[in-house]
């Protein structure tokens, strides 16, 4: 069979960070890759290259033989059928859904493109997601970040004038529930089985290892493993990635016992709940927040951010509170600031001496996460935008736990992150809850919530389920998500 791409000697370069350092890549029709590898090893730079969004240093890229490298660029990727679907949304949130389809169809134009753009992208949706909620004419900037990715996979899969041969998905189920999640991997699995190519990134193993046909390795800029998928198994995939922590058996600290509202350090009720339940955490507790996305997880915990040091109200929060937005596009990052700035933005009030901040301080404190959280760049003073997306996730994670909050509330914060370091993160939630913190964190991975103490679940914007970590399964969660409990 004719390669559909193949990718020869790319090379890049950020001034000392080598990104790529000469890679080979083929993909043929009918085939779906798994590209894995640890924050930083190459992966978005590389599909980049293949998506025309960057041009490499040095490297050429064929499609079914040509090589068509002078004047490659996002059109001419477009035109060859090659489309890409990144981990930071490129949709514009002040249109629509339908007139973000537009965009990316110039064709789509004259007396009723509206109504043809809102088929196209519709009967996509209604394709990938059978059952979603998303009208074509609601403005994207409203839509909670789960369905703009949702938008984001449907239009890349949407057909016009030029052909479809290869779509890559860098990390595409990382703000989707399960459900979700599950629905792309069979839509993929049915494309591939057509003859399209997919490139699949994904720090979620299982992911790869049951949608992929061969699964490509990367480490520090370099190809390292290329093999057939079957021949893989998650721990020498892991090995292979060079990833350094060992997976442990999720470990929570130890329960608190009594749930008393009196002992409580965040006693919430969320906005839609119809009877008495709440959700509490104690000091030093994990808590969890479960159910399917957008069902008001992350409005609880704005709730409760919103209401920290606010003393007469009726959700109490006893201590000082960070916030980790799953959201970084949007909600995390200040993205003119440097990485060691956005570190330390959370503690500046701790680190003021006469009047001035003080610099020797904050910079122990960035020098300090950059060790601890292994952030992988040459220089913290560098623009946060440098680092690759697990890598800027961390540096979020690496403010919130910097401050001096004791309340940390996370909104599905391991985004992006790869195996290895979110392994060392649970770990570090864990000591930290030893040490008295108390994590209140909204995942979309529900194996995440194996590190809870307590869980809540969630539907339509109520806590359906209270679930202590004794009687923690995914079946009574997945039950509970779709308001099968008692
Ligand atoms: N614009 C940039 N300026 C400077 N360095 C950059 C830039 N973009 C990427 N890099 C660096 O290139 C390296 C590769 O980054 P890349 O985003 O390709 O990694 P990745 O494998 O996609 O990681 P992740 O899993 O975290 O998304 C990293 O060290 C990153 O810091």
């Amino acid at each position: 069979m004719s390669e559909t791409v193949h990718l020869a000697g790319v090379a890049k370069s950020y001034g000392a960070v080598r990104a790529l350092a000469g890679v080979d890549l083929t993909v043929s029709p009918g085939e779906c890759l798994g590209l894995v590898g640890h924050n930083g090893a190459g992966k978005s730079t590389l599909m980049g290259a293949l998506a025309g969004t960057l041009v490499p240093d040095s490297g050429s890229i064929s499609v079914g033989g040509t090589d068509i490298s002078a004047h490659y660029n996002v059109a001419a990727a477009h035109q060859h059928g090659i489309r890409c679907v990144f981990q930071e949304l490129s949709l514009c949130p002040n249109l629509t859904v339908a007139e973000n389809a537009r965009i990316f169809h110039r064709t789509l134009t004259g007396w009723g493109w509206r109504k043809r753009a809102s088929q196209l992208i519709g009967a996509k949706l209604d394709e990938i997601f059978p059952g979603h909620d998303i009208a074509p004419g609601d403005i994207v900037g409203d839509l909670p970040i789960g369905r703009r990715q949702m938008v984001e996979i449907a239009r890349a899969f949407t057909v016009t004038d030029a052909p479809l041969r290869l779509v890559i998905l860098d990390e595409p189920t990382s703000s989707l529930d399960a459900v979700t999640a599950e629905q792309l991997l069979t839509f993929v699995r049915r494309q591939v089985a057509q003859g399209l190519s997919i490139i699949l990134i994904s720090h979620m193993l299982g992911e790869i290892l049951g949608s992929s046909s061969r699964i490509v390795v990367m480490k520090d800029g370099a190809v390292v493993a290329a093999r057939e998928a079957g021949t893989f198994t998650r721990d020498s995939l892991v090995a292979a990635m060079g990833t350094v922590a060992e997976q442990k058996p999720a470990q929570a600290t130890p329960g608190t016992g009594f749930r008393r509202a009196a002992d409580a350090v965040v006693d919430a009720r969320p906005a839609a709940q119809l009877d008495d339940r709440k959700l509490m955490a104690h000091k030093g507790e994990i808590v969890g927040l479960a159910g399917l996305a957008g069902h008001g997880q992350t409005r609880m915990l704005l709730q409760i951010f919103a209401n920290a040091k606010k003393r007469y109200t009726e959700t109490k929060v006893a201590a000082p509170v960070a916030l980790i937005a799953g959201d970084r596009q949007s909600d995390g990052i200040f993205p003119l600031w440097s990485i060691a700035e956005n570190v330390t933005i959370g503690s500046l009030g701790s680190m003021v001496k006469r009047a001035l901040i003080d610099q020797t301080a904050t910079e122990t404190m960035a020098a300090a996460w950059h060790r601890k959280l292994r952030i992988k760049t040459p220089d913290m003073n560098h623009n946060i935008l440098s680092l690759s997306g697990g890598n800027q996730q961390k540096a979020l994670f690496a403010r919130a736990l910097g401050s001096n909050a004791q309340i940390v509330l996370m909104d599905d914060p391991m985004r992006g992150v790869d195996v290895g370091t979110k392994l060392e993160v649970y770990d570090l939630i864990k000591e930290e809850a030893r040490g008295g913190r108390t994590f209140l964190w909204y995942t979309t991975e529900i194996d995440e919530l194996g590190n809870c103490d307590h869980v809540y679940v969630f539907r339509n914007g109520q806590i359906v389920d209270d679930i202590p970590r004794v009687e923690l399964t995914e079946d009574r969660v997945l039950r509970a998500s779709f308001h099968e409990v008692a």
